[in-house]
């Protein structure tokens, strides 16, 4: 590639990326957000950026709610009732209608209480929990951990297999809708049906999709899904994760973590547990009150925004970003190991690249925030509500020159 095919390139494809964010219908949400002009910001996937409404609302919570109202906030300023008001904000993000999320703890204790949950509604002689190798680390942790408890055998599975491995045994299976390194897409509504078929019951995490493309939980008939809101719905760095049980199970659910917010009468203070109907089965103990009213006043942004606009423009990104990369990037240097079709495909893009580490330090430094993943990937995460493709041609952009330059 000559030097001078590479310029006619660069300004086709800024003129491009010019004519796209004309035309992005998301493009006045960026404004909701507190983003710095000189960098470009695709660490979505891992941290959310911060929504500009949640610092005067959390001044709001601590002075007022908690510094003068104090303990009558649970009642009067709704801190009692924030984790299912919560679940109900989320729920349309991922299909769900009311009733069936609840917002709290962390995804990894979210994890533990649905395959446990899972596993107690699943028939006689299922004796094995099914859970995706190339899972993240924590969800195979947990499945351990849970099998042990359980005592149910763990069969680990390529995702690609994992149909292959789900039959008269199988209690439950543990899948990642979105590979959190490739940023592949699985298919959601196949391997729920095919679980189904086996008899068995499937848990989705859902960390790399919720607010990055369409779930529809209740439409495909999941059973239990847990995700984290950090992410793609930017409720800030250790935001409650949620859980969420499809209601015609919730009568079944027998949560292993039985704290007293999830008990029928909490304050009759018995001895005994009796659990609480319909979401509210799935909390545990006091919420983290903070986060929570984060959480919610983030989730805002999303106030007429729907999540299939998100999706288009998801897409739209990410296939500029391959686009730009493939002009810009000498040949040889990153290859993507993230679908090239659109429905095997998160809102990720993840490069294979010699010294990534380095590349990904560097990037950085030159104000293109990615980040870089064992042992040889580099991750660029695109949120929809507030990337446009100039970021994306300029990080495309950048990453040819630090490449080139052999850092
Ligand atoms: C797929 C997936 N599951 C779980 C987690 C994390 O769980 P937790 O919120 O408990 O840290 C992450 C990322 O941190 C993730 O990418
Ligand atoms: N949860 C994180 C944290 O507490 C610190 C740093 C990063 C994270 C992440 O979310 C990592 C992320 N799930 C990933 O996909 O790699």
């Amino acid at each position: 590639m000559s030097d001078l095919s590479l310029g006619s390139d660069r300004g086709a494809l800024r003129e491009k990326a010019r004519k796209l964010d004309e035309a992005d219908p998301l493009s006045a949400k960026r404004a909701e957000f507190v983003l710095d002009d000189d960098t470009v910001y695709l660490d979505g996937n891992s941290l959310g950026a911060l929504p500009a409404v949640v610092p005067g609302r959390m001044a709001d919570v601590v002075a007022r709610q908690w510094g003068r109202l104090r303990i009558r906030s649970w009642t009067e300023s709704g801190w009692w009732t924030a984790p299912e008001r919560v679940g109900d904000r989320i729920a349309p993000l991922v299909g769900a209608a009311p009733g069936q999320v609840v917002a709290g703890d962390s995804t990894s204790v979210n994890v533990f209480k649905a395959l446990v949950g899972a596993v107690r509604m699943a028939g006689e002689g299922r004796d094995e929990i099914v859970v995706d190798a190339t899972t993240f680390p924590t969800d195979g942790y947990i499945a351990e951990s849970a099998a042990r408890l359980t005592g149910r055998r763990l069969v680990a599975a390529d995702p690609a297999g994992i149909v292959d491995a789900l039959g008269p045994r199988t209690a439950v299976a543990l899948v990642n809708h979105v590979d959190y390194r490739s940023g592949r897409l699985h298919d959601l509504p196949g391997v729920t049906a095919a679980a189904h078929e086996a008899g068995a019951l499937v848990v989705w995490d859902l960390c790399h999709s919720a607010g990055a493309l369409p779930v529809g939980l209740d439409e495909h008939g999941v059973d239990l899904a847990v995700g984290c809101t950090y992410k793609y719905l930017n409720g800030g760095p250790g935001s409650p994760a949620f859980l969420y049980v499809r209601r015609d199970l919730q009568s079944r659910f027998d949560s292993p973590l039985p704290g007293w917010n999830s008990h029928r009468d909490p304050f009759g203070m018995s001895g005994r547990y009796e659990p609480a109907d319909g979401a509210v089965r799935g909390r545990v103990g006091t919420p983290d009150i903070l986060s929570m009213l984060a959480l919610e006043a983030a989730l805002e942004v999303w106030d007429g925004v729907p999540i299939e606009a998100v999706r288009d423009k998801s897409l739209a990104l990410t296939d500029f970003f391959l686009e730009c990369v493939a002009a810009y990037v000498r040949p040889g240097r990153v290859e993507s190991i993230t679908p090239a079709r659109h429905g095997e495909r998160g809102s990720q893009v993840a490069l294979r690249c010699a010294g990534a580490g380095a590349v990904m330090e560097t990037l950085i430094a030159r104000g293109v925030v990615g980040d870089f993943r064992h042992p040889d990937v580099l991750r660029f995460g695109f949120t929809p509500l507030y990337v446009s493709f100039a970021d994306t041609e300029r990080a495309a952009r950048v990453l040819a020159e630090v490449v080139a330059a052999g850092t």
